[in-house]
């Protein structure tokens, strides 16, 4: 299944295990990606990651996987309310990706409720706080099928 594997965060997940602890947890992105990198390396997959507070560098990044990358694991932040870019690009690169959110966004605000990329998804994970990442790519591991080869 998916052999190469890129991990995206948006806004302000920079700051995890600092920001608002009672919601984001208190583990730092490092730490998420530390773990992240182990997962994949144990199931010979190809990891990539980045994380921007931009939503152009995001879409930049998701451009250059085109063709590169089997799937990506997206927790697009604030993006993930506004942004109809990131979803044309990731529908335009035609890479299947999945969604992870932290929090339950569905016990939030009402504004959390709406993403722009759910419909889209291969899967949708939220409110498993940062298990959510292994638990995204362990599935992308087991049910995304590699990009056929140029
Ligand atoms: O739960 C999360 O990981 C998401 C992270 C954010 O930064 C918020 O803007 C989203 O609304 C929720």
């Amino acid at each position: 299944m998916a052999q190469s594997i890129l991990l995206l965060n948006g806004p302000n997940l920079n700051l995890l295990g600092t920001r608002e602890p009672a919601t984001y947890g208190s583990t730092t992105l490092s730490d998420v990606l530390s773990a992240a990198a182990s997962q994949c390396a144990q199931k010979n997959i190809s990891f990539s990651h980045l994380q921007s507070n931009h939503e152009g560098v995001l879409i930049d990044r998701i451009h250059e996987a085109r063709g590169k990358v089997d799937a990506v694991v997206i927790n697009p932040g604030a993006l993930t309310h506004t942004s109809v870019a990131l979803r044309d690009a990731l529908l335009g690169v035609d890479i299947p990706f999945v969604e992870v959110h932290i929090s339950n966004v569905h016990k939030r605000e009402p504004f959390r409720h709406h993403s722009y990329l759910s419909d889209k998804a291969e899967a949708v994970i939220c409110g498993l706080g940062v298990y959510g990442y292994e638990a995204a790519i362990e599935f992308a591991s087991r049910s995304i099928k590699p990009r056929k080869e140029a």
